[in-house]
């Protein structure tokens, strides 16, 4: 917490930064691309299959998860190049935890992907 003035042009810079991460992420970012596109079919699957409400707010959930966690990861993984070139073991335990975030997220979108589509496909 700052004392500092509430500022409307600050909070509007903040946005600027935040969206211009959006752009590195998904842009520059091999694994943002690959999860754009994943995320791009499960929307298409989702409008052309007429998912109810609560499925739309479990594919829309599951897909939000996924890419924060590989944002953060992919955060997490530049700032850890940064602290440490060199190969350190304490760096491998924070890049291998970051990568189990994503993967924990993954694991959830398939499954609820799963459960979802696979009936309305196949059954
Ligand atoms: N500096 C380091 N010290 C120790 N182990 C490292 C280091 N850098 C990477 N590793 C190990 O290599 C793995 C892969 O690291 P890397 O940074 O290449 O992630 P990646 O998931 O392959 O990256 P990208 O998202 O660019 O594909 C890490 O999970 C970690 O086990």
């Amino acid at each position: 917490m700052d004392n500092q003035k509430f500022s409307i042009t600050d909070r509007i810079k903040s946005f600027k930064y935040a969206f211009h991460g959006i752009k590195l992420f998904f842009i520059n970012d091999h694994n943002g691309r690959v999860h754009l596109f994943a995320a791009i079919i499960a929307i298409g699957l989702s409008f052309y299959l007429k998912l109810s409400a609560l499925e739309w707010i479990a594919i829309l959930g599951v897909i939000s998860a996924v890419i924060v966690a590989e944002i953060l990861n992919a955060a997490i993984e530049k700032l850890a190049d940064v602290v440490s070139p060199a190969i350190h073991p304490k760096i491998k335990i924070v890049k291998d935890l970051a990568a189990a975030a994503v993967l924990v997220a993954a694991f959830l979108a398939v499954a609820v992907g799963a459960i979802i589509f696979i009936p309305k496909l196949f059954l």
